[in-house]
C-alpha cells in the first residue's frame, strides 16, 4: 500500500515563486521540519488548502536565526530584511529554526 504524501504549506503569494523555481528553501520551526532528504511533498496554500505542486525534500538542515545572511535571502527570493521581518512576524519567539531545501517535481 503507498502511503499519502506528506504536507506542507506556503502562503499564497509565495506560489509564482516555487512554481518558477525561484524559491528553493523554506525556513521553518521544528513542529515544521519533519522532512527526510529524498521525500516528496504535497504543496498546498495555508489560505485555502489548494493543491498546486508537490517538491521533492533535498536537505533539512538547523539554521540560527541570527545566521540568516544573503544567501538564504536569495534563495527565497526575497530581500534579507524583508525575509527576516517574515520569519519573525511567523516565529517571533523562536531563534532555532530549520532551512529545508528541495526542488519542484
Ligand atoms: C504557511 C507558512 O508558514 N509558510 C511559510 C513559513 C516560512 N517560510 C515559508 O516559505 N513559508
Amino acid at each position: 500500500m503507498t502511503r499519502p504524501l506528506k504536507q506542507m504549506t506556503f502562503y499564497h503569494r509565495f506560489e509564482k515563486d516555487i512554481l518558477s523555481g525561484a524559491k528553493t528553501i523554506t525556513i521553518r520551526n521544528h513542529a515544521e521540519a519533519d522532512f527526510l532528504p529524498g521525500e516528496i511533498v504535497s504543496v498546498s496554500t495555508f489560505e485555502t488548502g489548494r493543491w498546486f505542486c508537490n517538491i521533492q525534500i533535498l536537505s533539512v538542515t538547523p539554521l540560527e536565526v541570527d545566521d540568516i545572511d544573503e544567501r538564504h535571502a536569495l534563495q527565497e527570493n526575497m530581500p534579507l530584511d524583508e525575509l527576516l521581518a517574515v520569519i519573525s512576524r511567523i516565529y517571533p519567539d523562536e531563534k532555532s529554526l530549520y532551512m529545508i531545501c528541495f526542488k519542484l517535481c
